[in-house]
């Protein structure tokens, strides 16, 4: 569905990425891993067209990119216009893309979509701010899916949340992807959070890809020293995956 091809971008005589080439198949989720400085971001800029590589391209397989690839950003709290309500925000990708234009309609597809991602159609009345950091990223996707993308960007999606609520908002994620059959890009900083979520991993150190493999590969035998290191930061409550982390090191 969307294609890295050589990714190379510098600041200056700095390399924030180079090189990085990945693909994003039809109906998975693929993470991008890395720690803070490792080039995700400078990544995604690329891939959705705010920033310019000084080399490389990148190849969208669907129709309508600006509809057909949709993001969720970190920040729960800035990524929602808090003078909108549930039902403006939701619902604005409807109007502006002319899938739903009867208000009515409109109201009837978000009340839908608020329940797919697990809250309620009597939320859409409401204002983001009386809604927890959790809430509001189902929103977010909410919003995202209305328009009935093709890809999802997540950029860093549950990093913001607490650990008790990240794994909500992650199964939210993989249902999306099981009912609708989303791509989905997964950034995030840590291996523990894409665990359970991602078909395939590409991992990045120093603006470069580390190691690319599917999640069985990477956590079950983590060839890049960087990859056994970040596995090896991970805090894993259950036996199994503590031996795992073990041995990793
Ligand atoms: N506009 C810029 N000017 C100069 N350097 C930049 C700019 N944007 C990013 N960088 C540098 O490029 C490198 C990669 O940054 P990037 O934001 O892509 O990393 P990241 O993996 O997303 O980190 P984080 O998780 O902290 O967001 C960093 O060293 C960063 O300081």
């Amino acid at each position: 569905m969307l294609t890295a091809d050589g990714l190379t971008k510098r600041y200056g005589r700095f390399t924030a990425i180079e090189d990085i080439s990945f693909t994003l198949h039809a109906g998975e989720v693929l993470g991008l891993v890395g720690e803070s400085g490792s080039g995700k971001s400078t990544t995604v800029r690329c891939l959705v067209g705010l920033t310019k590589p000084d080399a490389g391209q990148v190849r969208y397989a669907g129709p309508k990119f600006r509809r057909g690839v949709q993001m969720v950003f970190q920040d729960p709290y800035a990524s929602l216009n808090p003078r909108m309500t549930v039902a403006e925000i939701v619902g604005e990708g409807l109007l502006v893309h002319g899938i739903e234009k009867s208000s009515a309609g409109r109201r009837s597809r978000v009340g839908g979509l608020l329940e797919q991602v697990g809250l309620d159609k009597s939320d859409m009345d409401r204002y983001p701010r009386s809604f927890s950091g959790g809430q509001r990223q189902r929103i977010a996707i909410a919003r995202a899916i209305a328009v009935e993308p093709k890809v999802l960007i997540c950029d860093e999606p549950v990093s913001a949340l607490d650990v008790s609520v990240q794994a909500q908002v992650v199964n939210v994620l993989r249902d999306m992807k099981l009912e609708l059959g989303l791509s989905i890009l997964f950034i995030a900083h840590d291996l523990a959070v894409v665990r359970y979520l991602c078909d395939r991993l590409v991992v990045l150190d120093g603006g470069r890809i580390a190691e690319t493999g599917t999640r069985e590969q990477i956590y079950a035998n983590p060839r890049a020293p960087y990859t056994k290191s970040l596995l090896a930061a991970v805090p894993v409550p259950d036996p199994a995956a503590e031996r795992l982390r073990r041995s990793a090191r």
